[in-house]
């Protein structure tokens, strides 16, 4: 369970990202966030990894507070939160295999890791998490050789590898076409049916949102103004959310 209490973002120049936000998400749920762009969605998403510090108010994890976690303790929280970012975040000269080991580096020495000295548990891992996205015939391929959905699958095995219990993805479908949109979306539901880890995603596509969502945070000018389960967030909420009518590139139509 993770609960945001009055999160709160202040960024130095003293633009508010986010605004005593107050939520609690179970595990399992499949959260999506929306809102316009600047409205706080990567900001959020951000704060739950502690990619950057929220400036007040508490995140706590499963009772216990990543906000005040440092060290070894914030190292452990981290392990169990995977991400996937619209640009994939691979290394792309190294093979796909290498790539979603790389979610295991949490779990060694930065010596054995460096050596890529990879227990054999880690690599029959990495190949399973390969297998779940279906591209376990791409391991030994290099990164830069695999389409762009490819690519964003092989990010998904790396939070996969990485036996995170949550997973963030700020919009992980925003280069990808509408078929590869789909088919990426559709493993990510997989996942969190067949395993039960969390998502929580940012998304730009309203529809896909509303399709794969079982809950929408709505967020605007870094404050929560909607957080509910799919069934109620009508079009009304989204015109709501969004304080204008929805745009036709806010849709992906297919
Ligand atoms: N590093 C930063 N320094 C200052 N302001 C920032 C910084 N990052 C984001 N902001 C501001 O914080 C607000 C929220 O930004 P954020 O990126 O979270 O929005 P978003 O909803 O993810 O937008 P988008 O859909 O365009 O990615 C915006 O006003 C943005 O300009």
């Amino acid at each position: 369970m993770i609960e945001i209490k009055e999160a709160t973002k202040v960024y130095s120049n003293g633009t508010v990202g986010l605004n005593k936000i107050n939520t609690t998400i179970k595990q399992g749920d499949f959260v999506v966030i929306v809102g316009r762009s600047g409205a706080g969605k990567s900001t959020l998403l951000r704060a739950i990894n502690r990619l950057h510090d929220i400036t007040d108010g508490e995140i706590v994890i499963n009772g216990k507070s990543l906000t005040k976690a440092n060290g070894k303790q914030l190292r452990e929280m981290r392990r169990d939160i995977g991400m996937i970012f619209q640009n994939f975040n691979l290394i792309k000269r190294n093979t796909v295999l290498k790539n979603v080991l790389s979610g295991r580096v949490a779990y060694h020495s930065t010596m054995r890791t460096l050596l890529g000295l990879w227990p054999k548990a880690d690599v029959d891992l990495a190949h399973d998490a390969l297998n779940r996205v279906g591209i376990p015939d791409k391991a030994y391929v290099r990164a830069d050789e695999l389409s762009g959905g490819q690519q964003q699958r092989v990010s998904i095995a790396r939070a996969l590898a990485q036996e995170a219990k949550i997973i963030l993805a700020d919009e992980p479908v925003a280069s990808l076409d509408p078929l590869t949109t789909r088919q990426v979306m559709d493993d990510l539901r997989r996942i969190n049916q067949e395993l039960g880890i969390t998502m929580i995603v940012n998304l730009h596509f309203i529809d896909i949102a509303r399709e794969y969502a079982t809950r929408i945070i709505g967020l605007r000018d870094g404050e929560l103004v909607f957080d509910g389960p799919v069934e109620d967030a009508t079009d009304e909420m989204f015109t709501q959310i969004y304080e204008r009518e929805i745009k036709k590139d806010e849709l992906l139509g297919v």
